[in-house]
C-alpha cells in the first residue's frame, strides 16, 4: 500500500516556484528519503504533507488523505509524528513529564517508559530538558514524534548535531520503527544516513525531482564503472600496465572497468608475475554521495533567497502555525 503519494505539486511563493511538478510515493513500512541542496523544495514539500502549507496545484494523499483538505488535515493530525529541528518544549519540566504530557494529546499513545527507552533516555527520565545536551534534546524530540504511535513519522533532518556514537543509536532507532510497521520519510544531508537507512530516495533540486530510486541504484549507481587507483610499481612504465588506464598523476595510476573482477585478476597477475607488489591498491563504485553531486552540483547555488513572500506566510510564520497547531513542536 502506498502511504504517501504526491503527483505534480506545485507551490509558488510570490513569482518563485519553489516546487514545480514535483512526483513521488512512499510505500507503507518503508523509510523514505528526501534529497536535496539548500533551497530545493523539501521542507515546502513535507509541510504540505504535514499539512502546514497549502499547495498551488497537483494531488497529495497521505495515509489516503488529502492534507489540504480541512476535515481530512484535523484526522491525519492524530495518525502522524513530526520530528522537526527544534521543539518548544517547557525547559522545567523533565523528560518524563514532557513526554507524558504530549502522550496526552493524542487517542491512543504509545506507553512513556516504553519510548524513554527506545530513544535511549533512560538515564535522563528525571533530568529537567534544560540540562538535556544538545544530542539528548533530539533524542527527546524523536520520544516526542513518537509518543502518538503515528502510523506515519516525519524526521527533519534527525540527527543534524549528533555525536558519531549518537547517530548509530538515532538509526537504530529509526530502523526499530521502521520494522514495527512506522512508515518514515526523512531529509538529510548527510549521504551516509540515507545509504544507511533509506530503502528509497528521491533527489529534489530546484523544485523538481532529478532522481529517484534505492540508494544503491539510483543515478545508474549500480551500473556505473569501478575505480581501480593503485601506485605504479617501481620500473613499470604506464604502457606495461595490462588495463585500460584513465589516469595517472604522482605515480599514483586510475582505471575505470566495467568487469572489475577480470581487470583485478589481469593487473594482480601482471603484479605478481613482475615479483612487485601493487601499493595503495583500492576499488570503488561511486558512492551515494558522489551520485548526488553528480545529480545536484548544477542546482547547488540556486537557493538564493526568494525575492518573494507567500502573502502572511513567511517560514518564520509558517513555523508559528505549526507550534499553535502541535502543541510543543516548532521548527528552526
Ligand atoms: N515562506 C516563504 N516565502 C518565500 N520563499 C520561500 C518561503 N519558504 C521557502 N521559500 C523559498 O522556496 C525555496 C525552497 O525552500 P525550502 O525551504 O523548501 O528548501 P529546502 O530544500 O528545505 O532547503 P534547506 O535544505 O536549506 O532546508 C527556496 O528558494 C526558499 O527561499
Amino acid at each position: 500500500m502506498t502511504a504517501v503519494a504526491v503527483e505534480g505539486l506545485l507551490k509558488k511563493y510570490g513569482d518563485h516556484e519553489a516546487v514545480r511538478g514535483v512526483d513521488f510515493a512512499v510505500e507503507e513500512g518503508e523509510i523514505f528519503a528526501l534529497l536535496g541542496p539548500n533551497g530545493a523544495g523539501k521542507t515546502t514539500t513535507m509541510e504540505i504533507l504535514e499539512g502546514f502549507r497549502h499547495r498551488d496545484g497537483g494531488d497529495v494523499r497521505v495515509l489516503g488523505r488529502d492534507p489540504g483538505d480541512k476535515a481530512d488535515g484535523r484526522r491525519l493530525r492524530g495518525q502522524i509524528g513530526l520530528v522537526l529541528q527544534d521543539i518548544a518544549v517547557e525547559p522545567y519540566l523533565s523528560v518524563r513529564e514532557t513526554i507524558a504530557r504530549n502522550a496526552g494529546y493524542y487517542p491512543a499513545p504509545r506507553d512513556i517508559d516504553e519510548v524513554i527507552n527506545l530513544v535511549g533516555l533512560e538515564e535522563k527520565r528525571d533530568a529537567k530538558v534544560k540540562d538535556l545536551s544538545g544530542g539528548q534534546k533530539r533524542r527527546l524530540d524523536l520520544a516526542l514524534g513518537v509518543i502518538g504511535d503515528p502510523k506515519l513519522l516525519f524526521l527533519d533532518e534527525p540527527t543534524t548535531g549528533f555525536d558519531p556514537g549518537a547517530r548509530r543509536g538515532a538509526w537504530e532507532v529509526v530502523r526499530s520503527l521502521r520494522d514495527a510497521g512506522t512508515t518514515i520519510l526523512l531529509t538529510t544531508h548527510y549521504m551516509d544516513e540515507a545509504q544507511a537507512l533509506a530503502d528509497s530516495v528521491a533527489v529534489i533540486a530546484a523544485g523538481r525531482i532529478v532522481a529517484a530510486g534505492t540508494p544503491d541504484t539510483i543515478g545508474g549507481r549500480d551500473s556505473a564503472l569501478a575505480r581501480i587507483r593503485f601506485a605504479l610499481p617501481a620500473g613499470a612504465a604506464i604502457d606495461d600496465v595490462p588495463i585500460q588506464v584513465s589516469d595517472a598523476e604522482d605515480g599514483l595510476v586510475t582505471a575505470e572497468a566495467e568487469e572489475p573482477t577480470a581487470a583485478l585478476h589481469r593487473l594482480t597477475s601482471w603484479a605478481l608475475d613482475r615479483g612487485t607488489p601493487l601499493e595503495r591498491l583500492t576499488v570503488e563504485q561511486p558512492t551515494l554521495e558522489d551520485v548526488y553531486l553528480g545529480l545536484t552540483s548544477s542546482y547547488a547555488q540556486q537557493d538564493a533567497s526568494s525575492p518573494s513572500t507567500e502573502r502572511g506566510s513567511t517560514p518564520s510564520s509558517a513555523a508559528r502555525a505549526r507550534r499553535g497547531r502541535r502543541p510543543g513542536r516548532s521548527r528552526r
